[in-house]
């Protein structure tokens, strides 16, 4: 039987190993755009996008200061061709025919914040964003990185729902960051080779709702219970070790790209046919009965995702499961919170 667990975890291959491997059948096909790409994030994720051999066309949207990166990028002697949209009025155009659509569009946080503070700029955004996107790329696979992805992944497919196009199988929260720094913490604290680790992370991405499954790390590990409390805490405040790091100067942006390149590769392999592909995201589910969207592993196919993997969450530890009971209040809230800043009602006119 094949051991899922321990695929999707080589880190990124070179530009040169990629052009090495450039097979027929790797022919560049595909489209993205990216939405948010003059951003920090968006930029070093358009120079990983650059690479991919997948990829025949890369759109890079933002409302400010993108032209000059496509211009810089669109240097690099791989597949993509590059075009800049600037502002509202080319956003339509930045979205026809694409495949796939990453949203880095947003402001990030800054110390003493919580992701939740950054709700009131960023529903608004994703919520444009995904609008058009409904509008111009129905049948594209969408990555919400903006935060509270908690919250703004159920903004999207509420969005989509009122315009008729949501397919649950493909809007995705990116979580892949948890994941990278679970798998590169656990690697360090036991000495393992970091290309074997695999540590599954669920739930959502902020706090206590980011819940790294120790207990079912790969290959399997021993851990005391004070460095399972040490390291979960760890991964769960990962971003706000950056966040106090950067001292103002935004969250985490390079391990970030890092990450969401990742994904979409993922998403771009799945696409291509590899019957392969799982990832941990965020998506529509029914995992846990309480909550309709929760992070978990998923395996990905050519409409998106084809299935769950329930191996993961069932035969939890003491204190894991405590940990997902314990997690359940707050993702919901922040789900029902998105909802229903999509669905409320225009405040009434004063009379
Ligand atoms: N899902 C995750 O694991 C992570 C999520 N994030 C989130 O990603 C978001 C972006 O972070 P950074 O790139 O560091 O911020 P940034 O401020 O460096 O870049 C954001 C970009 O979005 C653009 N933008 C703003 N409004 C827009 C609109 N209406 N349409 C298109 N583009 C628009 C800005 O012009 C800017 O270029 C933040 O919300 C942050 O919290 C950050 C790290 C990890
Ligand atoms: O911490 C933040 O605000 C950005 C983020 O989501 C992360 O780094 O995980």
């Amino acid at each position: 039987m094949h051991d899922i667990s321990l695929r999707n975890h080589k880190p990124l291959v070179t530009v040169a190993a990629r052009n090495a491997d450039v097979r027929p059948r790797a022919a560049a096909t595909y489209k993205a755009a990216v939405l948010g790409a003059g951003g920090g994030i968006g930029q070093p994720l358009s120079l990983l996008l650059k690479m991919s051999p997948l990829l025949s066309h890369l759109n890079l949207y933002d409302i400010a200061n993108v032209k000059g990166v496509a211009a810089d990028l669109s240097h690099c002697n791989t597949p993509s061709l590059v075009t800049p949209y600037t502002g509202a009025e080319e956003l339509a155009e930045s979205l026809k025919g694409v495949d796939l659509i990453i949203i880095p569009a947003g402001v990030p946080r800054k110390p003493g914040m919580t992701r939740d503070d950054l709700f009131n700029i960023n529903a608004g955004i994703v919520k444009t964003l995904v609008e058009a996107a409904a509008d111009y790329a129905p049948k594209a696979w969408i990555n919400i990185i903006s935060n509270p992805v908690n919250s703004t992944v159920p903004i999207a497919a509420e969005v989509l729902k009122k315009k008729g196009v949501f397919d649950p199988k493909k809007l995705f929260g990116v979580t892949t960051l948890d994941v990278v720094r679970a798998n590169t913490f656990v690697a360090q604290q036991k000495t393992l080779r970091l290309i074997d680790v695999d540590v599954p992370v669920v739930g959502g991405h902020a706090g206590i709702t980011i819940l790294p499954l120790l207990s079912k790390t790969r290959p399997k590990t021993e851990f005391t219970q004070e460095e399972i409390e040490k390291l979960t805490v760890r991964i769960q405040n990962a971003g706000t070790e950056v966040v106090e790091a950067k001292a103002g100067a935004g969250s985490a942006t390079l391990s970030m790209a890092y990450a969401a390149a990742r994904f979409a590769e993922s998403c771009l392999r799945a696409i291509d046919g590899d019957a392969d592909v799982y990832e941990c995201t965020y998506v529509k589910s029914d995992v846990m009965q309480e909550l309709p969207f929760f992070a978990s592993r998923v395996k990905l196919g050519k409409d998106g995702v084809e299935a769950f993997v329930h191996t993961d969450i069932r035969g939890l530890t003491e204190y894991e499961e405590k940990a997902l009971q314990a997690l359940i209040p707050e993702l919901k809230g922040s789900i029902e919170k998105g909802i229903n800043f999509v669905n409320k009602q225009p405040a009434a006119a004063s009379v």
